[in-house]
C-alpha cells in the first residue's frame, strides 16, 4: 500500500515524538516499572488516545490505516506504552464508537478520546481466556442498578485506567446471548485492583488482576442491549488485532534497526559484521518479514476503514506480525552475539516485550480458528 501524504505526515510526526520521548527512556521504565503518566499526555496532545473517533467526539478523526502507523511508532519507541495506547483506541474507543448511546459517548467516549481519561477492556478471566464466551462474571440487576461480581484476569491499565468496559453474565441459561457489556468506573466502590502481574516484559505497562465486589453501576452503563456483550466484545477484538500486529511491526523495527546500525560498527575477522554475507542475509530477511507484516496490517486497516468485514484479514495480520516479530527480535539478538543477552543493548528487552504479541487479544491459536472458519 502506497501511503497518502498525510499518513507520512502523522507517522512521521508519531516517530519524532516516539524517538524522542519514548525510545531514550524505554529501558529505565522497563528497569524501575515505571507508568509513563507524562508522555501519556504528550501522545494524547497528538490525538493518539482516539485516532480513529471523529473529531466532535473528542478523537484525532483519522483512520484504521492511521492508527496502524501511530501504533507501529509508539512501539518503536516503547512496547508497553503502545499497549496502553492500543487497548485505549481498540477495543475501548471501537466499541464505544459502534455500540455506546449518545449520553455515554459524552460521558466516556470523548474523555477517553481525548486522553483525558484511560480506558481497560475486562473479558479474560482467571479460568476464561481463549474460550471467551465461557466467562463467570455476573452482573445482577437490583432496581436501577447492575451489581458485579467476579475476577478479570490479564487487565491492561486495570490500575491506572479511569474506566473499564467488562463483560459479565446478565443471564445464566442464554450462553453466548447472556452476557452483556457495562462501563465501569474504576472508582466504583468493589472495583478492586487485586494485584499486578509481574511479566516477562511491557513492564511500563500495568497488568492487573481485578476483583469485583458488589460493585454496584447504574443500569444507564449498559452498553446496547442485555445479551449483546459477547458480540460486542468479539467486534472490538477485530480492531484490537490490527492494533497488536503493528505494535509487533514496530517492536520488530526497532529491533532490527538496533542489529543493523550495530552490524554496520562491530568488527570481526578484519571486516564489519554487516560485510560478512550471512549476516547481511540475516537482516535482508528480517526487513522483508517487517514489510510484508506491514502490508497485511495496512491491508486489514484500509478494508476496515472501507467499511468490509475484514475478520480473517485482521486475523491474518496479527497471526503473521506477532510471529514474525517473535522471530525478527531473536534474530537481532543473534547478530549482537553475547551483547544480545544483556540489558545493556535494547534487543534484550524488546524481545521480552514483544512476546505478548503472539498471546494477548487472541492467541495465535485463535487466528488461525478464525481463519480456518474463513475459509470453510
Ligand atoms: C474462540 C472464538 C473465536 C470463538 O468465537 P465464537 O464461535 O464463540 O463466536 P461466534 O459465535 O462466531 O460469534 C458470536 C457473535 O459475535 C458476532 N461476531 C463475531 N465476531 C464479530 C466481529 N468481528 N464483529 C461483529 N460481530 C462479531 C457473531 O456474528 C455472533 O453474533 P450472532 O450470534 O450471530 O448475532 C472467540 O471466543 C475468541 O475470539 N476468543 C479469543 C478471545 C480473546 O481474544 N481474548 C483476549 C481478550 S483481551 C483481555 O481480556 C485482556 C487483555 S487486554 O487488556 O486487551
Amino acid at each position: 500500500m502506497v501511503l497518502s501524504e498525510q499518513h507520512e505526515m502523522i507517522r512521521d510526526a508519531l516517530r519524532s515524538y516516539a524517538q524522542e520521548r519514548l525510545a531514550p527512556n524505554a529501558a529505565r521504565w522497563d528497569k524501575e516499572h515505571h507508568f509513563p503518566k507524562d508522555e501519556l499526555k504528550g501522545l494524547a496532545e497528538l490525538g493518539a488516545f482516539g485516532v480513529a473517533v471523529p473529531e466532535e467526539l473528542g478523537g484525532a478523526g483519522l483512520d484504521y490505516v492511521s492508527l496502524a502507523l501511530v501504533l507501529e511508532e509508539i512501539a518503536a519507541g516503547d512496547g508497553g506504552t503502545s499497549t496502553v495506547i492500543s487497548v485505549n483506541n481498540c477495543p475501548v474507543c471501537s466499541i464505544a464508537m459502534m455500540y455506546a448511546n449518545d449520553e455515554q459517548k459524552q460521558r466516556f467516549l470523548k474523555p477517553l478520546a481525548r486522553g483525558d481519561m484511560l480506558g481497560a477492556f475486562c473479558l479474560t478471566e482467571p479460568h476464561v481466556g481463549s474460550d471467551a464466551s465461557a466467562l463467570r462474571t455476573t452482573a445482577t440487576r437490583d432496581g436501577g442498578d447492575y451489581v458485579l461480581n467476579g475476577v478479570k484476569q490479564f487487565i491492561t491499565s486495570g490500575k491506572y485506567a479511569d474506566v473499564a468496559i467488562v463483560m459479565a453474565v446478565t443471564d445464566k441459561g442464554a450462553g453466548k446471548k447472556g452476557i452483556s457489556a457495562f462501563w465501569v468506573p474504576t472508582n466504583t466502590p468493589g472495583y478492586i485492583v487485586a494485584r499486578l502481574e509481574e511479566k516477562l516484559g511491557q513492564h511500563s505497562s500495568d497488568t492487573a488482576q481485578i476483583l469485583f465486589e458488589n460493585c454496584r453501576i447504574p443500569a444507564q452503563n449498559l452498553i446496547g442491549e442485555e445479551g449483546q456483550g459477547y458480540k460486542i466484545a468479539l467486534s472490538g477484538l477485530e480492531g484490537g488485532r490490527i492494533g497488536i500486529g503493528s505494535q509487533a511491526v514496530g517492536m520488530a523495527r526497532a529491533a532490527f534497526e538496533a542489529a543493523l546500525a550495530y552490524a554496520k560498527e562491530r568488527t570481526s575477522f578484519g571486516k564489519t559484521l554487516f560485510e560478512h554475507q550471512a549476516v547481511q542475509f540475516k537482516l535482508s530477511d528480517m526487513a522483508t518479514q517487517i514489510e510484508a507484516a506491514r502490508q497485511l496490517i495496512l491491508h486489514a486497516a484500509s478494508m476496515k476503514d472501507a467499511g468490509k468485514p475484514c475478520l480473517k484479514e485482521a486475523a491474518m495480520a496479527k497471526l503473521f506480525a506477532s510471529e514474525m516479530a517473535e522471530r525478527v527480535c531473536s534474530d537481532a539478538i543473534q547478530i549482537h552475539g553475547g551483547y544480545g543477552y544483556v540489558s545493556d543493548f535494547p534487543v534484550e528487552r524488546i524481545y521480552r516485550d514483544v512476546r505478548v504479541c503472539q498471546i494477548y487479544e487472541g492467541t495465535s491459536d485463535i487466528q488461525k480458528i478464525l481463519i480456518g472458519r474463513a475459509l470453510a
